[in-house]
């Protein structure tokens, strides 16, 4: 057995939960690919604060890439083709973010993934996401490609009923998660984000979860 050069190489797949794939380290080698796609994309749709159903509002940042960004309001959860900020359509997931999520998919025991969603996450110290589950899709066929850039949180990898007992994982920079199959539906979350300084990213994590939103597998 060799030890990996670096700590951020890429490990063999761990098996998480029934079709719940962790790829450490998988977005690591591209690390500055990843991190500079995200900033021309924020540029174009930037990060923002939604409202959620009941009028608070959500504790992250998001925006979104694809033919369809997961979007929150007053009225609820759903896609849009357009971004509610300039009404115009959202910017196209850049190739290599898509070529590298089906990739990832692919080595989870998914292929033919094709996303047709990507939304991106931006947590800052204290900032979360409750546990929920990722229902707004037309179809539950396809898996969820979720990739972890920055800060490394304690992602909580729940089950099917929100009750079931939950697990911490620590996602550290470039890890990927890929769920679906029988645990595409599972409730998960993250927990408060810690202070840090990650010496890309700052004092922040950036998360895209890429979905085939209306796309069927
Ligand atoms: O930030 C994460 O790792 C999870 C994000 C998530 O669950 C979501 O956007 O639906
Ligand atoms: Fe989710």
């Amino acid at each position: 057995m060799s030890l990996p050069l670096f700590e951020t190489e890429a490990q063999p797949p761990e098996i998480i939960d029934k079709g719940a794939v962790l790829l450490r380290g998988f977005a690591a080698a591209s690390e500055l690919r990843w991190m500079g796609a995200v900033q021309a994309l924020q540029a174009h749709a930037a990060f923002r604060v939604m409202q959620v159903p009941g009028g608070k509002s959500m504790s992250v940042a998001i925006t979104n890439a694809g033919d369809w960004g997961w979007i929150s309001d007053v009225n609820g959860y759903r896609y849009s083709a357009v971004d509610p900020l300039t009404d115009k359509p959202w910017p196209a997931i850049p190739v290599f973010l898509h070529e590298q999520a089906v990739a990832a998919a692919a080595s989870a025991g998914y292929p033919g993934f094709a996303p047709d969603a990507c939304l991106i996450n931006r947590y800052q110290p204290g900032t979360r996401m409750g546990l929920h589950r990722d229902q707004d899709e037309a179809d539950f066929a396809a898996p969820i490609v979720s990739v972890s850039l920055g800060l490394p949180c304690t992602f909580l990898w729940g089950g099917l009923a929100r009750q079931n007992p939950v697990k911490r994982l620590v996602l550290t920079h470039g890890d990927v998660l890929v769920w679906g199959g029988p645990t595409r539906l599972v409730f998960h979350g993250v927990s408060p984000l810690k202070e840090g300084l990650h010496h890309l990213l700052g004092s922040e994590r950036w998360n895209l979860t890429f979905r085939m939103a209306k796309r069927a597998l």
